[in-house]
């Protein structure tokens, strides 16, 4: 055990890359400094840099290595993550964390972890060091966060969330787009009711509808309004319904569960038999009925839904759970059951409404003349709002954009009726 742990152990010297980089910026900037800068403008600049640094220079200087890094995983952190549990002698608390996220073997090599605010001394080159672990809870002011799933670490991984639909900026009918801030609006103030009537305080909501009609910029939408954090879950990722419990009860509180696509994930119903759900859940008591061969290494329907209104939501307060589907008639009957996701919500096709909404935020433009042809067009044809925004942007003149809208929605148009005509013509040869 000991062997493979310390093989993967990366050197300090590769940690410490950043710190050539470092210098090798600095002997640049000296020579610019030294060559190019007359002599007054060189040591006025010198003297401000001294003032504005002098403190860090003295007789420590600090590097700070972030979790992550534009989004993504810091390697610098994870060598550092690797490299430090292996000064066990330096440790200040004289403990280290111990995990394993192996569900099926209890006896398998166990992580090891530094815990929070643990000091560990170290030595470089004859340089004396001192590691701290320091959570972004201390340090950082709360912000909203989307967090992935990742199985290879078996953690939530976090990033600033910095999706800017708001419902401002979401095309949508405006009764639709009302009654959904209004039923957000009223989930988050209804604490005593749901605590009254012994319900669980959460919130299900399925978005529906073809691809780029806006399933994910609504649920951007509804976590800046609702300043939650989101926490995206690939189901295809995850192993069984063990793995599911375990990465659910790692998840906070005012928060958004998503998980997108589910008909695509291993849950839906053209994977199962319909009937499977109610079956487990022993609602169901016709043995007779053909049961389908189950992988007992796959997450199943009635794990997830165990999880949406079992067990796991006696114990979270205010959470939303939203899925998706661009093929609702391919879920499994028992998610759309009533009661079971509280809304459905269908995105849709873009409407005559929809279009003004984006012509307004795309050329600021509330009429023109060729808004009647394009609206016509748009109850002829089915055109996507994600199809109608990239048409939005080909440029910032009105008569030029809309133009080119026209055009694509000719041409799709066009499209619709060829093949139509085609399949006419094929029944008429049949
Ligand atoms: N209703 C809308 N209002 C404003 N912009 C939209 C809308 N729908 C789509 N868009 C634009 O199209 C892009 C793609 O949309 P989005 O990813 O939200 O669609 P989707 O329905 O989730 O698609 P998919 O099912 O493929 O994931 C968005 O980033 C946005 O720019």
């Amino acid at each position: 055990m000991a062997s493979s742990f310390f093989t993967k152990i990366p050197s300090l010297s590769v940690i410490f890359s950043i710190y050539t980089s470092l210098s090798a910026f600095t002997i640049l900037f000296r020579t610019i400094l030294h060559e190019i800068l007359p002599a007054k403008i060189r040591d006025f600049i010198v003297s401000k840099f001294t003032d504005c640094f002098s403190s860090y220079f003295s007789s420590s200087f600090t590097f700070v290595i972030e979790e992550h890094c534009d989004y993504v995983i810091n390697q610098t952190f994870r060598a550092a993550q690797v490299y430090l549990p292996t000064l066990l002698a330096g440790i200040s608390t004289g403990s280290l964390l111990v995990s394993s996220s192996d569900l099926k073997n209890p006896t398998a090599k166990p992580n090891f972890g530094i815990p929070v605010k643990a000091k560990i001394t170290d030595e470089f080159e004859g340089i004396p060091l001192e590691w701290t672990l320091h959570s972004e809870k201390d340090t950082i002011p709360p912000q909203n966060r989307q967090r992935r799933y990742n199985p290879e670490f078996h953690e939530w991984e976090s990033t600033i969330f910095q999706h800017h639909t708001t419902f401002e900026t979401l095309a949508m009918e405006p009764e639709l787009k009302n009654s959904l801030i209004c039923d957000l609006d009223a989930f988050s103030k209804r604490k005593d009711f749901f605590k009254t009537v012994g319900r669980a305080w959460k919130r299900g909501y399925l978005l529906h509808g073809p691809p780029g009609t806006g399933k994910s910029s609504l649920v951007a939408a509804i976590a800046n309004h609702m300043n939650y954090n989101i926490y995206d879950l690939q189901i295809q990722s995850v192993k069984d319904d063990a793995m599911l419990r375990q990465i659910l009860t790692m998840t906070e509180n005012r928060s958004i569960l998503l998980i997108e696509d589910l008909d695509c994930s291993g849950a839906d119903a053209s994977c199962r038999n319909e009937d499977k759900v109610d079956e487990e859940r022993g609602q169901n008591q016709n043995k007779e009925k053909k049961k389908k061969k189950k992988d007992p290494d796959q997450v199943t329907l009635a794990g997830l839904l165990n999880f949406v209104d079992g067990l796991w939501s006696s114990c979270v307060e205010e959470r939303i759970i939203v899925f998706t589907t661009n093929h609702k008639d391919k879920l499994d009957p028992a998610l759309l059951r009533p009661g079971r996701m509280d809304v459905h919500i269908l995105m849709d096709y873009c409407t005559p409404t929809v279009f003004k909404k984006l012509a307004a935020l795309y050329l600021d433009v509330e009429e023109h003349v060729l808004f009647e042809p394009i609206e016509k067009a748009l109850l002829e044809v089915n055109a996507t709002p994600a199809e109608v925004t990239e048409q939005l942007m080909v440029s910032m003149n009105p008569d030029v954009t809309l133009k080119v809208l026209v055009e694509f929605l000719q041409t799709k148009k066009l499209t619709k009726d060829n093949d139509s005509v085609d399949s006419e013509i094929k029944e008429a040869e049949a």
